[in-house]
């Protein structure tokens, strides 16, 4: 199928030189939840921006729907929705009038029905005669991705759309998204939550100082980055590891008490090698009396990835 997005060598210099983007490459299937992480600053908001017309760029293409967006914006941007990380409006409008306005801005006739069901599915029914001013931090997130729905895009991006909400309402609003997608809406999300990602995310970016470190699908991903970490407690300290443990990533504390593994690859070696080694202590008459075993989440990923490219660029 058609990519929904194609991102092809964009780069981004702001005005004091600050290269925000760096040839960027990325293509977002249709249907997709595609969750972009990366640290502050690493430029997320900008990549958006740019797809949103909102962000002038240095290089490179971007084709929406198969459209160049440089050369056809309009039609292309008016399939796609926009929740940004604040609002920026006038407080003192009413919720309903707020995001029913924007449909118009689209050239969309106005239409009450559907604004209601949008509403409604966004708890804000009630609240629609409210200034905007007057609603809870979580309540006036809610009115954003209200507005960017008004337009019924089939690309949403939702720079944050979670950042300083509690955890019920970040849980409401994973349903909510998960409800869109269900729509047929690709979402393209970024997120300091890594947590976020792996509930809600097909696929995963990871950008850093506006590059793109690498993209995969998230199961993928963890098969092929993942890690298995152990450590198996001994009754007794022992001096050194025995040699039939050499093929092993395993170190010995220096108390001689505790053995460390790190190794695997998601797939579910590590724990293939945990079971072995402990059969191996077993024959070599060493007793153990814990064994504690972690597999790496999509979070250990990212800060690896993240600090590994530190040290190269650095
Ligand atoms: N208008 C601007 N003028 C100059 N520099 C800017 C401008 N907007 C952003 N930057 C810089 O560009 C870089 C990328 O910023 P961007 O907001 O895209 O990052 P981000 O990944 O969205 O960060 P965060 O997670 O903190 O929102 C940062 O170093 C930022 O300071």
């Amino acid at each position: 199928m058609e990519p929904i997005l194609e991102i092809d060598g964009l780069t981004k210099i702001y005005a004091g030189g600050l290269k925000a983007l760096d040839d960027v490459q990325l293509t977002i299937k249709r249907g997709e939840i595609f969750a972009l992480l990366g640290p502050n600053g690493a430029g997320k908001t900008t990549l958006i921006g740019a797809v949103c017309g909102l962000v002038r760029t240095n290089g490179g293409t971007i084709k929406a729907f198969g459209q160049d967006l440089t050369k056809n914006w309009r039609s292309a941007r008016a399939k796609i929705g926009l929740v940004p990380q604040e609002l920026a409006t006038d407080m003192f409008e009413e919720v309903g009038r707020f995001v029913a306005y924007s449909r118009g801005l689209f050239g969309l006739p106005s239409d009450p029905a559907r604004i209601e069901e949008i509403l409604r599915s966004l708890s804000l029914w009630d609240k629609r005669k409210e200034q905007i001013r007057a609603l809870s931090g979580g309540m006036k997130r809610r009115v954003l991705i209200a507005k960017a729905l008004a337009h019924e895009p089939d690309l949403l991006f939702l720079d944050e759309p979670t950042a300083g909400v509690d955890v019920e309402l970040r849980r409401d609003m994973w349903k909510l998204i998960g409800a869109m997608r269900e729509r047929g809406v690709t979402i393209i999300l970024t997120t300091h939550y890594i947590e976020e990602a792996e509930e809600m995310a097909d696929r995963v970016g990871v950008i850093r100082q506006g590059k793109i470190l690498m993209v995969d699908d998230k199961a993928a991903m963890m098969a092929r980055l993942g890690r298995t970490e152990a450590v198996i407690s001994l009754v007794r300290p022992i001096a050194e590891l025995p040699s039939s443990f050499a093929d092993y990533p395993i170190t010995l504390s220096d108390d001689g008490t505790e053995l460390c593994y790190r190794g695997g690859d998601g797939s579910g070696k590590g724990k293939a090698d945990v079971a072995a080694i402990t059969k191996a202590l077993t024959l070599a008459g060493i007793d153990y009396d814990g064994i504690d075993v972690h597999e790496s989440s999509l979070e250990d990923i990212f800060v690896d990835l993240v600090e590994h490219s530190e040290g190269e660029t650095a």
